[in-house]
C-alpha cells in the first residue's frame, strides 16, 4: 500500500480506510490481489451465478464454452486479417503468434484456467476423538470399574468417480478438502460420533498423484468408484480398554490419532474410445459434430478447438455407443509447445483406436501425416504405437476428388497398414460406413486387452496407498540421532514412536508411564543405554522432550518396599541355594509358600488390587490404594502421605 505506487493501489488504500472492517479482517486481505485470486473468490462467494457459468463453460459441449472464448475468437479473427493483409497464409500467422505466446506465461495460465483438466488441492483427514477416563459410580457400587468411551475416528476424504461430470472445474474451487473431526469419548462407555467423511466427485479418468514424489495413487475409472487420498485418525481409546485383571482402575487414555495430511496434483485423462489427431483445420471437430450430438466449434481457421470435446456417436439400439474424444489440432514442433503444445494428447492416451483425420486440401497430405506421427512418437511411445484410422477427409472438395485414389494409395504406404479411408465431414459422406467400421475395430481391440493378448499399458498401479495416514505405520523402526556438540541430548525417530507420542495423554501419570513402557518394548531404552545415555539425559519424540530414566525409575517407589524387594531377593538366592544343597522338599515347599505373600515390583508386585495384600500393606504400616472417591477429609491431617494408584 505505498502511496507512491500506481492509482489503483492508492485506491485501495482509501477504500480500505474508510471501511469499516475490523482490523484483523482487513490486514488479512491480500496487499496485491490477482486476478486469478479475484476470480476464484469471486466463485467461492454466495453468488451462485458465477459457478454455474464456471462449470457450463467447462462442459464438453462446445457451444456453452463459447461464453468465455469469445475474446479468444475476436483475437483469432483480428489475426487472421493481419494476415490477410500481409499476404500471408493465416496458418502460418496463427502458428507463429501461438508460439510466441506460449513463452508468456500469464497465457499459459490462461490456457490452463480453461481446460479444467488438472488440479491441485491439499487434503486433511480429520482427527481421532480423544478417549475418556471415566469410572462407574452409582448406588451400592462405589467402585464400578473405568467406563471411559473411546473417541470416534476422524472422517476420511475420498475421491468419487461421477459419470455427469467432464472436467474437474469443480476442484478448481476448493484448495483445502477437510473432513470432519471424530468427537471425544465420554464416559459410561459412551464412543464419541465418528467425523464426517468428505467425497469429492471427479470424472472418470482421473488420476491422482502425490504432488510431492508425484507418486500415483490411484485411477478412477468407472462410475461410482472410490479412492480414499487421506484416511481419518483412529479415535483414542478410553480407559475401559486398558482395565486389565491387575490393573482394574486405570487412569489413563489415548488421544486421538491426528488425520492424514497432504497436497495432491489431480489430473484428468478423459475416457473415450476413438481419440481425434489431426493438424489444424482438418476437420475433427466437424466430423465430431456429424457423427454425435455434441455441436462443438467449428471456423476455417487452426486452433477453433482449444479444449477437448467428447461426443457419443449412437449406433443403433443393439450396440453400445461409440464415445469420440475431439481435440485441439497438432502441429509440427508441438513437442516444443508449438501451437498448443501437446498436454492435451494426454486426453487420447486413454483410447483404444486414434483416428488421424488428414486435410485433402491441404498441399502435401501426406507430409502433414508424417509429421504428426513423428511428433506422436516424441509425446509418448505408446502413444505413437497406438492403433490407427487414418481418414482423409474434404473429398467433396472437386480438386481432392481427382486425386484420391493417389492420395489412399500413399497414405496406406505411409501408414504401413490399409485401415485407410475417404470421408466428407462436411457432407457426411462415409460418416456411417467409418463409425461402423470403428466400432468393430474398437470392440475386437477391447477384446484383445481382455484376452491378455495386448499388453494393456493403461494400467497404473498404485504406488503409494494414500488410504494410510501418514502416520499409520506396521514398523516400530526407529532412529537414534546424537550430536557430539550437545552431550546429553537425544532425538529418537521412528512413525510408531512418534505416533504413540502423539497419542499419549501426559497429562495422566499412568500415561505417562505406560509410554516409559514401550520405549522398553520397542527396545528405545536399551538402546539408548548402549549408546551412552545416562540418567537425567534429554530424550526427544516428536514435539516432546523427557528425562532419560532407565530401568523406569521415573515411577516412584517407595524406599522402603526397594528395601523389602531386595531383601525378598536375597531370600530367594539363599533358598535356592538351599535347594541344591538340601533335598528335603517338604521344607521346601513350605518356605516357598511363606514366601508368596510378597512379590517385589519386577514380578509384578504393587499394583496388586488383591484385598489381602492391601491389608497386609497398611498392617506393615505401609501404603493404601486409593480410589478416586476417596474421601481424604475426615482422619488425615495437612502434610500425611498419600498414596493413589
Ligand atoms: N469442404 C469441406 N470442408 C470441410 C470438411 N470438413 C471440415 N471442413 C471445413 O474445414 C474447416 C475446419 O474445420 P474444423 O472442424 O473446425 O477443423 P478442426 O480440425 O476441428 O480444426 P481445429 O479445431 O482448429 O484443430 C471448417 O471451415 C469446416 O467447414 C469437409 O468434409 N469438406
Ligand atoms: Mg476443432
Amino acid at each position: 500500500f505505498a502511496p507512491s505506487s500506481s492509482s489503483s493501489a492508492s485506491l485501495i488504500t482509501t477504500s480500505y480506510a474508510e471501511s469499516s472492517l475490523p482490523t484483523r479482517r482487513r490486514t488479512n486481505l491480500p496487499a496485491t490481489p490477482t486476478i486469478n485470486c479475484l476470480s476464484r473468490k469471486h466463485i467461492n462467494k454466495n453468488d451462485s451465478s458465477h459457478r454455474t457459468t464456471a462449470i457450463l463453460h467447462s462442459t464438453t459441449d462446445s457451444d456453452r464454452e463459447i461464453i468465455d472464448m469469445d475474446t479468444i475468437l475476436a483475437d483469432e479473427a483480428r489475426r487472421i486479417a493481419l494476415a490477410k493483409k500481409k499476404n500471408q497464409s493465416p496458418s502460418a500467422s496463427a502458428m507463429r503468434t501461438n508460439q510466441d505466446t506460449s513463452t508468456t506465461t500469464s497465457n499459459n495460465n490462461d490456457k490452463e484456467w480453461q481446460f479444467f483438466d488438472t488440479a491441485r488441492v491439499h487434503v486433511t483427514a480429520g482427527m481421532g476423538g480423544n478417549g475418556c477416563v471415566a469410572f462407574r459410580r452409582e448406588k451400592g457400587e462405589a467402585m464400578g470399574g473405568p467406563n471411559g468411551g473411546r473417541g470416534g475416528c476422524g472422517g476420511s476424504v475420498l475421491f468419487v468417480a461421477d459419470e455427469s461430470l467432464n472436467t474437474l472445474a469443480g476442484l478448481r474451487n476448493m484448495i483445502h478438502i477437510k473432513a470432519g473431526h471424530g468427537v471425544n469419548g465420554t464416559g459410561k462407555n459412551r464412543d464419541g460420533m465418528f467425523g464426517k467423511d468428505i467425497r469429492v466427485r471427479v470424472p472418470c479418468g482421473t488420476i491422482v498423484r502425490e504432488l510431492q514424489t508425484q507418486k500415483v495413487a490411484g485411477e478412477l475409472r468407472s462410475h461410482g468408484q472410490e479412492l480414499m487420498v487421506a484416511r481419518g485418525g483412529r479415535g483414542g481409546r478410553g480407559n475401559a480398554a486398558f482395565m486389565t485383571n491387575r490393573r482394574t482402575a486405570p487412569k489413563l487414555s489415548e488421544k486421538g490419532e491426528p488425520g492424514a495430511e497432504r497436497w495432491l496434483s489431480v489430473e484428468l485423462r478423459l475416457v473415450a474410445d476413438v481419440g481425434f489427431l489431426g493438424m489444424p483445420n482438418a476437420g475433427k471437430s466437424t466430423l465430431l459434430s456429424s457423427a454425435s450430438a455434441a455441436r462443438p466449434k467449428i471456423a476455417n481457421y487452426p486452433f477453433t478447438t482449444i479444449v477437448p470435446n467428447l461426443g457419443v456417436c449412437d449406433l443403433g439400439e443393439e450396440s453400445s455407443g461409440l464415445v469420440l474424444c475431439d481435440i485441439p489440432g497438432l502441429i509440427e514442433g508441438a513437442a516444443q509447445g508449438t501451437g498448443l503444445g501437446f498436454s492435451f494428447l494426454r486426453h487420447v492416451q486413454r483410447c483404444k483406436v486414434l483416428l488421424h483425420v488428414v486435410d485433402g486440401t491441404s498441399e502435401d497430405p501426406i507430409g502433414d501425416f508424417n509429421i504428426l506421427n513423428k511428433e506422436l512418437a516424441m509425446y509418448d511411445d505408446l502413444l505413437a504405437k497406438k492403433p490407427q484410422v487414418v481418414v482423409l477427409n474434404k473429398v467433396d472438395v472437386s480438386e481432392v476428388r481427382e486425386r484420391v485414389d493417389e492420395l489412399v494409395a500413399q497414405l496406406r504406404e505411409a501408414a504401413g497398414h490399409t485401415r485407410v479411408m475417404t470421408i466428407s465431414a462436411a457432407t457426411t459422406e462415409n460418416v456411417k460406413e467409418l463409425m461402423g467400421r470403428l466400432k468393430k475395430f474398437v470392440d475386437a481391440e477391447k477384446k484383445k486387452v481382455v484376452d491378455g493378448e495386448s499388453e494393456d499399458e493403461d494400467v497404473l498401479l498404485a504406488e503409494v496407498d494414500l488410504s494410510k495416514a501418514a502416520l499409520d505405520s506396521d514398523s516400530d523402526d526407529f532412529e537414534i540421532i546424537s550430536d557430539p556438540a550437545y552431550p546429553g541430548q537425544w532425538r529418537v525417530k521412528g512413525p510408531y514412536i512418534e505416533q504413540v507420542a502423539k497419542m499419549t495423554h501426559w497429562e495422566y501419570p499412568e500415561a505417562v508411564e505406560r509410554f516409559g513402557r514401550l520405549l522398553h518394548a520397542v527396545g528405545i531404552a536399551d538402546e539408548l543405554t548402549a549408546r551412552g545415555a545416562i540418567d537425567g539425559d534429554l530424550v526427544m519424540i516428536d514435539e516432546y522432550d523427557f528425562d532419560f530414566s532407565p530401568g523406569m525409575t521415573n515411577m516412584y517407589i517407595p524406599q522402603d518396599l526397594l528395601e523389602r524387594d531386595a531383601l525378598y531377593e536375597a531370600r530367594e538366592k539363599e533358598t535356592s541355594r538351599a535347594m541344591l544343597l538340601d533335598n528335603n522338599e517338604d521344607e521346601c515347599d513350605n518356605e516357598e509358600k511363606e514366601e508368596e505373600a510378597w512379590k517385589p515390583f519386577n514380578k509384578g508386585g504393587y499394583m496388586y488390587i488383591d484385598k489381602d495384600e492391601i491389608v497386609e500393606f497398611n498392617d506393615d504400616g505401609g501404603w493404601d490404594l486409593l480410589e478416586d472417591d476417596f474421601d481424604l477429609s475426615p482422619d488425615l491431617l495437612e502434610g500425611d502421605e498419600v498414596w493413589t494408584s
